[in-house]
């Protein structure tokens, strides 16, 4: 893709009850790769555990938050870590090409083709009825998936390096998503959803 044909803003996504946008690379102040290695390096990792029909299980993914307020997930109450400077950068470029402010983001390392993460709208209380989330991704295409949940309708899309997803308006109300296991080996992958949280 040529310098002048590479859209800089959001273009829109067709899709039903709800409002989906996609950038296919968001101008940044280093290479992506370099981004994934620090955030790699410097993110506070951990392989969290989720209670699944009241049996605790490890999540397939490695995660973390950060942020200015406490999340609940999975019924569980998180206290956030503060945000770092890099991500402090990145929120500020991501609420100047969204148009949304944020106050949190919860960053996901898939590791390899096994990691995963299932089919879940995110639509807790904290987040308000039409939720903005902003879905910014480093390393390898994970093809992230909705589902409608009362009409038989499926949306696929390729998340690729440096790109940004804008989820907003009724989608989560309306839609689940999710990213499947996959057997082709895949690299790591980072991903992080800034939300405000109230
Ligand atoms: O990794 C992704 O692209 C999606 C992650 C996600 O859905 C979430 O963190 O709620
Ligand atoms: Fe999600």
């Amino acid at each position: 893709m040529d310098l002048f044909s590479a859209p800089d803003t959001l273009q829109p996504i067709p899709i039903d009850d709800g409002e989906l946008s996609f950038l296919s690379q968001l101008a940044l102040p280093a290479p992506n790769d370099v981004i994934l290695q620090r955030l790699l390096e410097e993110i506070d990792w951990k392989e969290e555990t989720i209670f699944v029909w009241g049996k605790e299980q490890k999540q397939p993914r490695l995660s973390a938050w950060y942020g200015e307020a406490a999340y609940t997930y999975s019924r569980r109450l998180f206290t956030p870590l503060p945000f770092t400077p890099l991500l402090a950068e990145l929120k500020t470029i991501v609420e100047g090409v969204t148009g949304h402010r944020f106050n949190s983001v919860l960053l996901n390392c898939y590791r390899n083709e096994r990691d995963s993460v299932g089919f879940h709208s995110d639509d807790e209380p904290e987040l308000g009825p039409t939720p903005a989330i902003a879905s910014l991704t480093f390393g390898t295409t994970r093809t992230f998936i909705l589902k409608h949940k009362t009409l038989p309708k499926t949306v696929k899309i390729d998340l690729t390096d440096g790109s940004l997803l804008l989820m907003a308006g009724m989608l989560q109300r309306h839609w689940k998503h999710g990213i499947n296991k996959e057997t082709k080996e895949r690299g790591v992958r980072v991903n992080l959803t800034f939300r405000l949280i109230a």
